[in-house]
């Protein structure tokens, strides 16, 4: 997607444009399609799902797919609703310092309050598709805005001036929501209200084709190569022994470290299994525990000995 303009630096708009190097696999075509079709039915569609499952990658898609400018908001726990939909902005003061008295300093009071528009208003007033990325990293509180919007289409701003406190949804617009459900342990849950009013679709780790089509796509890697990377990766996940899965990240950072090294994936090459061994532990031991470590370059060891 291309950058089309910038109501301010927090309001980019995206031109909805294909992303390179994306991969349509029978997997995502499916999963694009029936999220396509609940939008065009206009529900909000909801991606959930764990780490490096191409939530945000194919709600991008869909919005590219809808071909509406596209607006994208990432959750902050640090948001209030004013991040989201703007506040009244005003009150400017200019001072005027005279030169030859310096104890004279006068304030000259600007009182036109404006209402400043912030990416959600934008999105609703001008039909626009709203990715809202990770949004349970707002608070409830920030997030209960779109309860209105997604229920009677209609938003409060709290603008003083009576024509801009309730604001009409745009018919066209649309929105489309990722969360990490790992991420809901004592942090904010899904709101139950909000989520009775979307389509979840629950985003597991991509099938075989998928993970090998994105690997080989992303890292321009032969597709034999890209497949000892692949198996290797799916082995280590499928073991179920680690402290965290390793994602399609880690696929596309080995074969990315194999090019610059010039190297190919081969159980002979020594090099090759040390950045296996660095990317894998890195990835799936978060706390760094030896033994989480260990246990892991085991049973890459293993792997690599088995598919490469
Ligand atoms: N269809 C696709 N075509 C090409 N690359 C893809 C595709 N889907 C995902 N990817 C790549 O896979 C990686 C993980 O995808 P993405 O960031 O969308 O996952 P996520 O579930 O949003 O992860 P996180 O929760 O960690 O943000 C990224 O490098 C992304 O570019």
């Amino acid at each position: 997607m291309r950058r089309q303009g910038c109501d301010s630096e927090m309001n980019t708009v995206l031109e909805p444009k294909p992303m390179p190097n994306f991969v349509e696999t029978d997997y995502i075509r499916d999963i694009t399609s029936r999220g396509l079709t609940y939008m065009k039915a206009g529900f909000p569609v909801h991606f959930r799902g764990p780490s490096g499952t191409g939530k945000t990658t194919v709600a991008l898609h869909l919005a590219s797919k809808i071909g509406r400018p596209v607006v994208i908001i990432h959750g902050d726990s640090e948001y209030k609703t004013s991040d989201l939909i703007g506040s009244e902005q005003g009150y400017k003061y200019r001072r005027l310092d005279d030169n030859f008295i310096h104890s004279v300093h006068k304030y000259e009071e600007d009182m036109t309050k404006q209402w400043v528009n912030n990416r959600l208003t934008i999105a609703i007033k001008k039909g626009f598709t709203l990715v809202y990325d990770e949004f349970t990293r707002s608070r409830p509180e920030a997030n209960n805005i779109l309860l209105p919007i997604l229920q009677e289409k209609m938003m409060s701003t709290s603008s003083s001036n009576e024509e801009e406190y309730y604001m009409k949804v745009h018919p066209e617009f649309r929105a489309i929501f990722t969360s990490n459900p790992e991420e809901y342990a004592g942090v904010n849950r899904t709101q139950d209200a909000l989520r009775d009013r979307m389509v979840t679709m629950d985003l597991d780790y991509f099938d075989y084709e998928t993970e090998l089509m994105i690997t080989h796509a992303k890292s321009g890697m032969s597709l034999d190569d890209a497949e000892k990377i692949v198996k290797i990766v799916r082995g280590l996940r499928e073991s179920g022994k680690t402290e965290f899965d390793p994602t399609i990240r880690g696929s596309i950072m080995i074969a990315k470290t194999l090019n610059v090294l010039n190297a190919r994936p081969d159980k002979t090459n020594e090099l090759f299994k040390k950045v296996c061994q660095d990317i894998l532990t890195s990835e799936t031991s978060r706390v760094g525990s030896k033994t989480n470590q260990e246990r892991v370059r085991g049973i890459v060891n293993e792997l690599i000995d088995l598919h490469s």
